[in-house]
């Protein structure tokens, strides 16, 4: 398999042909580790690479659950358990339509080295349902989420699985999930993250992935001696990540130009105020409204069925979804004057794109280390609860700002490129990668 980059990913894709999503995901991590790895032929010699594509395991299972009007509905369940050497699988749990194995092994590979990244003992794990939480009641929800749990309890414990949210699992699914779990187990433990407050939960986990990500991008600017006061940033997304990622934007005194959903674009040309902020956060939030929702609010411009990607910007934070960024957005962008690109959601952009952003020498800065924040303050949430107390929203910011400084130290050291330039994607695979695969190769053959 290991023969020639080609040989081993042409391998992977005769093996699961079902699965892009993943094969783009290793596509990506062995392109630009290849030459990493002829000059150390040991990790080859090993078959570390056969065993980093290989789940450890792969639960999948019947999640059948009632609806309000009483009839019985099925769906599909999964757990990936991807990679455990270096700690217990870690990673999210995503409730969407279409959540299929191949989507969640992709996930689950970038999460093995994203947690390597952090510098915190967290193997990589991702897990969900096709289930569609838009226009479910709350009691839809909750008997969803319980049944799943029903299932997922006997795979997962707080020394060897600890799934938290994604997208459609925020703090209302988290909550059932926990609720389940602890009624089934009669154990009060950190078995998931993202908790609320009062059970558990860390101050700053919500805000943790775009806080980090912004964090990330003042490291990336500051590189060619730039910051973010007054610039004009394109977000998409506005669950989450995007949330949280224009809220410390704009406290950094940039400009959000554009928030989006499945439905469209909401374009801002003066930047979110902070009070446009808190609107669209409630109806996100409270009400699971649409962004269309707002097509006629002062100031904001509503764009039906378009990503914001034509807009004039000096940086773009894709925080929605995966392959939401093209080859053609990418030239967009770039035709638009964007000097960053800084992933908040997980392969928001595609090979393609990701080739002309390094082609044009910006910055560009993958999800598994500009998002890395979330799963890094999961890591401190599940410190904090097994020591039985509670840290400041000050210390854990303080601790999130150090961890995404060491990521962006990491991808330095290992991307440096001819001319200065950085090339965070062979930066961040690399670190990850070291980390995991000299862990593999100290535990033997497993
Ligand atoms: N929640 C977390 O802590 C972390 C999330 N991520 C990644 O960030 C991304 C967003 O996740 P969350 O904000 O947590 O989820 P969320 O469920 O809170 O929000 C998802 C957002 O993406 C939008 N969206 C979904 N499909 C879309 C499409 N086809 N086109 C445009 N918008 C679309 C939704 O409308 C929503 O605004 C995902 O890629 C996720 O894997 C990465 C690291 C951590
Ligand atoms: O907080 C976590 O454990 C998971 C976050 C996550 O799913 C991700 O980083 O993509």
């Amino acid at each position: 398999m290991t023969d020639t980059l080609q040989a081993c990913l042409a391998h992977l894709r005769l093996r699961d042909p079902d699965q892009p999503e993943f094969h783009q995901a290793a596509e990506e991590v062995l392109s630009s580790l290849w030459p990493f790895l002829q000059e150390h032929p040991t990790y080859l010699n090993n078959g570390i690479i056969e065993r980093l594509m290989e789940p450890e395991r792969v639960i999948m299972f019947r999640v059948p659950w009632v609806d309000d009007r009483g009839q019985v509905r099925v769906n599909r369940g999964y757990r990936v358990q991807m990679n455990s050497a270096i700690g217990p699988y870690k990673g999210g749990l995503r409730f969407h339509p279409t959540v299929n194995l191949g989507v969640l092994k992709f996930l689950a590979f970038e999460q093995v080295f994203k947690n390597a990244l952090t510098t915190l003992p967290m193997g990589g794990g991702k897990g969900g349902a096709d289930f569609d939480p838009k226009g479910k009641s709350d009691a839809e929800v909750m008997r969803f989420c319980q049944s799943f749990m029903t299932e997922l309890a006997r795979h997962i414990g707080d020394s060897v699985d600890i799934p938290a949210g994604d997208i459609g699992v925020g703090a209302r699914e988290i909550g059932y999930l926990y609720g389940q779990y602890r009624r089934m187990r009669n154990e009060f433990t950190s078995v998931l993250t993202g908790k609320g407050l009062s059970y558990g939960g860390s101050l700053v986990r919500p805000e943790a992935t775009g806080y980090g990500c912004v964090y990330f991008a003042e490291q990336m600017l500051k590189q060619r001696n730039l910051d973010l006061n007054g610039k004009r940033v394109c977000v998409s997304g506005s669950g989450n990540v995007a949330q949280f990622a224009a809220r410390k934007l704009i406290e950094l005194q940039a400009r959000v130009i554009s928030l989006s959903d499945s439905g469209g674009t909401l374009h801002c040309a003066d930047g979110l105020s902070l009070e446009q902020w808190t609107s669209i956060a409630e109806l996100k939030n409270m009400r699971r409204g649409r962004l269309a929702d707002l097509a006629n609010a002062p100031g904001m411009t509503y764009l039906p069925n378009s990503t914001p990607w034509h807009l004039e910007c000096d940086l773009a934070m894709p925080c929605a979804t995966q392959n939401e960024l093209n080859g053609d957005d990418a030239a967009q962008l770039l035709e638009q004057g964007c000097i960053c690109v800084t992933e908040g959601a997980n392969m928001p952009c595609t090979l393609e794109a990701i080739d002309r952003f390094h082609e044009a020498r910006i910055l560009f800065a993958p999800g598994k280390a500009a998002n890395a924040g979330g799963v890094a303050v999961s890591g401190l949430e599940m410190s904090q609860n097994a020591m039985r107390l509670n840290w400041s929203a000050e210390k854990v910011d303080l601790r999130l700002r150090e961890i995404m400084h060491s990521i962006h130290q990491a991808c330095e050291k290992h991307g440096q490129e001819a001319g200065g330039y950085i090339d965070y994607v062979k930066g961040a695979n690399i670190a990850g990668f070291v980390r995991v695969a000299d862990a593999m190769l100290a535990q033997g053959v497993i």
